[in-house]
């Protein structure tokens, strides 16, 4: 039998991650319970879970952020699973990896002795700063927006009344508006490409990105592989609605939309860009730097929604 801890975001999907909190814990009595009291106290949280040593369960109830801070805090520690209680806005992590929502579900995990399967996860190098990703990590259009959101008073003051991503849609619009595509060099393991009018690159360990889009369908973290998405090349408003072609999956086949699969991409840039990594502030790429994406090669425990 494994040990449980819970890693609580209180904050995260409004209050909503407390919510999920309070049902399960009259059934949890026994888990070990941390609360992450300000931003990146989760990965302090899992280190120090780490070096105790102990196989266990981690039960992450909280976003994209949270999880991304736990497994962040769990590198080289396969001892160690990880699940998550959804409990987010965009949850994209739930949507390949797994989650659970009720005790049966948890039980199944703390019950079974059978190994868990171990998943690749990324990173991004920019010297000195290395970022791990679970999902994705990229430059561009939607980091800025990312970037601009959290800068934002109003997503604070909306997120009151559940009505945060409003603050999103409204700077999609502004940064279609305004947003100065730039020139991209990409190298894909030995293949060197040149893009122009970029609007974004995203480098992905998994198919979905911002909030439920299936940007990236042949990306498998069980793989050896990273895949890239680059789009350029197409007016403001066609990319609102290469936006909406993702959910259909037909952006595949547009002429802005280029996929690289590789093991190993290098991004410089003509101008500075804005980053994320898993939807969160990464920092700038500046003109002369450059960006590395691979994997790590540890793996960690995660299950996948198709083992179950
Ligand atoms: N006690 C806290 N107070 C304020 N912020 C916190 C606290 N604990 C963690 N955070 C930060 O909250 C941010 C948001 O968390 P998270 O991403 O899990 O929720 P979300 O934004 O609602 O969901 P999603 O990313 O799926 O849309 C993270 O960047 C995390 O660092």
């Amino acid at each position: 039998m494994k040990s449980v801890t819970v890693i609580i975001n209180p904050v995260a999907g409004n209050g909503r991650a407390l919510k999920k909190w309070q049902n399960l814990q009259p059934s949890l009595p026994e888990a070990t319970v941390y609360y992450s009291e300000y931003p990146r106290h989760a990965v302090s949280i899992a280190k120090n879970l780490v070096k105790e040593k102990i196989a266990r369960l981690v039960i992450v109830i909280g976003g994209d952020g949270t999880v991304h801070e736990v497994i962040e805090g769990t590198k080289g520690a396969p001892w160690i699973e990880v699940v998550a209680v959804s409990a987010g806005s965009g949850n994209d992590f739930g949507r390949t990896f797994t989650t659970v929502d009720s005790l049966e579900d948890i039980q199944d995990f703390v019950e079974t002795s059978a190994p868990v399967k171990q998943m690749r996860i990324g990173r991004m190098h920019t010297s000195p700063k290395e970022m791990v990703f679970i999902n994705n990590s990229g430059y561009g259009f939607d980091a800025k927006v990312v970037y601009e959101a959290n800068q934002s008073i109003w997503k604070k003051r909306l997120n009151r009344f559940g009505l945060g991503k409003v603050v999103y849609y409204g700077l999609v619009v502004r940064e279609l508006v305004t947003y100065q595509p730039t020139s991209l060099q990409l190298k894909v393991d030995d293949e060197n490409h040149t893009f122009h009018d970029v609007w974004f690159v995203v480098v992905c360990n998994q198919a979905y990105f911002g909030g439920g889009m299936k940007i990236s369908p042949h990306s498998n973290p069980e793989d050896d592989f990273l895949e890239a998405t680059v789009v350029s090349g197409i007016s403001r408003w066609k990319l609102l609605v290469l936006f909406g072609t993702v959910f259909l999956g037909w952006h595949t086949k547009l002429a802005a939309v280029k996929q690289f699969s590789g093991t190993r991409f290098e991004l410089t840039t003509s101008a500075p860009l804005i980053g994320h990594a898993d939807g969160e502030y990464s920092g700038q790429l500046l003109p002369g730097d450059v960006a590395v994406a691979t994997l790590y090669q540890e793996t960690w425990a995660m299950p996948i929604q198709s083992e179950r």
